[in-house]
């Protein structure tokens, strides 16, 4: 009982956040125009129909109407089915691999039913991330979740026909609803936020300050203690950088907080597989981020005082980089504070450093972890880039290629700009039984990054090989 009621409240605050979401948005345009850099952005949000609120549509996702039109049921959907829903009567649309049925939504679009009807019946995925890459779609979408997008395949009915659910398709079935709804509102009750969202420009050096929640919105936020989400229109959508000009990608960034935490995201732009490290001193933010062989960074002079630790995330596929703060006074902040960004250096030729060994730790009977620190200064990776290890051995320099390993491989979060190497050892190879000793504190150098590794779009293709070498 204890544990139904928890999960009601969680699914409950869910959908709170989800109004408090867009409500900020409908009355924080004001702030959105003073910013100069978005006035020349072409807004074309249209006049709700009266009863079609946001929180009339959050009414109608608890009334317990079917709103994915399958009773509530979760199955896979091909392309060839999708595209049969293209009507205004039975819309269904997929965005990152799931497929919604928008039917109901339509006239609850802020940017009208025409406007969501462009990505009826398709992958609508790169269509939404052109308009709105912000919008939290799987929240307000989560009642509509029809299932995953799955390829056409002559075998995919028997695989995933959950019209007659065996074992085989359970295995397969997405997360219900209701696990998807107590997964987003846990989320949102861990990230209680009001973001506010601001252009920077391509400009270098360009202070870009925060604006504040509104009055109602800070009271909200204050007088409730629930987690708030608000997402304001961000600019217009990064361009694609021109290399061939030899530019920067424009950045784009804005800030979400709670009581105690502050968030800032930077967007460079999707697919721009970025990098990124982030460190406080003297009370300031600095956040490097390394894109498409450019260095830039971003600092802030925090309204009021942040501390340490920082959690720092990098998502290489949409861009997005977001640097996780602690408040040290738990309070809503009405402005974020300066942000400043220095002129975009090229990372022409990569660096070498030394690192010190924050951490060791064994894996399996050959294989050790080491967190490397570096003593000035960071190597960024980007995600598919490595480092080399530099090391003498009987004044003979040895080299040894390594790609740092994620965040998921270990609990070591120190030190941000750490690299995290898995090393295996081979008694009668050169450099790994140096490595593999390596004790806290000793120095290892590194040079990097390398590598060319771009993210690119994998046009429609059904089958994919993987070839795996050691
Ligand atoms: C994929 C096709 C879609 C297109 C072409 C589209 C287009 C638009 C346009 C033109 C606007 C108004 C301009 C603006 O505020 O930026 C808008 C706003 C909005 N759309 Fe969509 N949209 C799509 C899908 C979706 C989906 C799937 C959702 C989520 C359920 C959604 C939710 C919203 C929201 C919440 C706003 C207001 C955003 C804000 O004020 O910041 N849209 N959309």
């Amino acid at each position: 009982m204890a544990s139904q009621l928890n999960c009601l409240v969680h699914i409950s605050v869910g959908v709170y956040t989800m109004f408090c979401c867009l409500f900020k948005r409908s009355l924080s345009s004001d702030s959105s125009s003073s910013n100069s850099s978005m006035s020349s952005n072409p807004r074309n949000k249209c006049v709700l129909q009266p009863g079609h609120s946001l929180m009339d549509w959050i009414r109608l996702g608890n009334s317990g109407k079917d709103l994915n039109g399958i009773s509530g049921r979760i199955r896979p959907v091909t392309p060839t089915e999708l595209s049969t829903h293209s009507t205004q009567e039975d819309a269904w649309l997929a965005i990152r691999g799931r497929v919604y049925n928008i039917t109901y939504y339509l006239p609850y679009h802020p940017g009208g039913p025409e406007e969501l009807m462009r990505g009826a019946g398709i992958d609508a995925t790169e269509l939404f991330d052109k308009v709105h890459p912000w919008v939290n779609y799987d929240s307000l979408l989560a009642k509509c979740l029809v299932g995953p997008l799955r390829a056409d395949r002559p075998d995919a009915e028997e695989l995933f026909d959950i019209t007659n659910a065996s074992p085989k398709s359970e295995r397969l079935r997405e997360p219900s609803k209701a696990q998807e709804l107590v997964r987003k509102s846990m989320e949102n009750l861990a990230n209680c936020i009001t973001p506010v969202r601001k252009k920077i420009t391509t400009k270098s050096d360009d202070n870009v300050k925060g604006s504040p929640p509104s009055k109602i919105m800070q009271s909200l936020i204050q007088s409730s203690d629930l987690p708030v989400s608000i997402s304001r229109r961000a600019a217009s959508s990064p361009i694609k950088s021109d290399k061939a000009q030899g530019s920067p990608p424009p950045l784009r960034f804005d800030w979400i907080q709670t009581s105690m935490k502050l968030t800032i995201s930077i967007y460079t732009g999707l697919l721009a597989n970025p990098g990124g490290c982030a460190k406080i001193t003297d009370g300031r933010l600095h956040v490097e981020v390394a894109t498409d062989g450019w260095l830039r960074t971003v600092q802030l002079i925090p309204d009021e005082q942040i501390k340490d630790p920082l959690q720092l995330r990098v998502f290489s596929e949409s861009g997005k980089i977001e640097v996780m703060a602690s408040k040290v006074e738990h309070k809503v902040w009405k402005n974020v504070g300066v942000m400043s960004f220095g002129a975009a250096t090229q990372i022409s030729s990569p660096r070498t450093l030394d690192c010190r060994v924050m951490h060791v730790e064994r894996v399996s009977h050959d294989t050790m972890l080491l967190a490397l620190s570096p003593v000035s200064g960071p190597v960024i990776v980007p995600l598919g880039h490595h480092i080399r290890v530099h090391h003498k051995i009987n004044d003979k320099e040895c080299i040894r290629s390594y790609t740092p390993v994620g965040d998921g491989w270990d609990n070591f979060g120190g030190d941000l700009s750490a690299l995290k190497l898995a090393i295996k050892r081979y008694d009668t190879g050169d450099l790994s039984p140096y490595l593999t000793s390596l004790k806290l504190g000793h120095l290892v150098t590194l040079s990097g990054p390398y590598g060319n590794f771009q993210l690119q779009k994998v046009r429609r293709h059904n089958k994919f090989f993987y070839i795996c070498i050691s």
